[in-house]
């Protein structure tokens, strides 16, 4: 396996309306915390919350397509969120090895979302399994 502990990937994205829109169209899951404004504004968050399963989704494509990569798959993950993000936000999504397991191929990261702060506003663990050398 070419991994070694401390690699790391990130990127970075600002989270937009329609991202609330179309994750709550994608999942079913129209909590008025996400899509309603005025329900929102009166809530201690103040304004309309992205849903949780959204911001972690950055994690789905920055293990499966940076760190790992392409013909990993996703085993478990862990997520605990932190701090709320918000339309505007500047998320930078971020994995770092922190344990492999060459004789189950199995990759554990340490992973994390800030946003434009440096505030962690979630945090966890992922578990990907690598191909098999010969799958690539
Ligand atoms: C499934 C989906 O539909 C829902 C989601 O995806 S929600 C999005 C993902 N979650 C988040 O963004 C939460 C981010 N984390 C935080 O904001 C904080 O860590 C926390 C609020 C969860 C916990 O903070 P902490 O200070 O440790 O805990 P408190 O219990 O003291 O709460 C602080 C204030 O938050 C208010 N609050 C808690 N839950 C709700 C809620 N459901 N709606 C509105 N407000 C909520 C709570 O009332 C506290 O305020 P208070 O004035 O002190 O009472």
């Amino acid at each position: 396996m070419n991994f070694e502990i401390g690699q790391s990937a990130q990127f970075s994205r600002t989270v937009t309306e329609t991202d609330f829109i179309m994750f709550a169209g994608l999942s079913g899951d129209y909590n008025p915390i996400h899509t309603d404004q005025e329900y929102a504004e009166n809530t201690f968050f103040g304004g309309r919350i992205s849903h949780g399963l959204l911001t972690a989704s950055m994690l789905s494509r920055l293990l499966g397509m940076h760190l790992p990569g392409p013909g990993s798959i996703y085993v478990s993950q862990s997520l605990t969120f932190t701090k709320p993000v918000y339309i505007g936000d500047t998320i930078t999504a971020y994995a770092e090895v922190v344990k492999i397991d060459e004789d189950s191929r199995l990759l554990t990261l340490q992973t994390t979302c800030r946003n434009q702060s440096g505030s962690t506003v979630l945090d966890g663990n992922g578990v990907m399994k690598l191909p098999k050398k010969e799958q690539g």
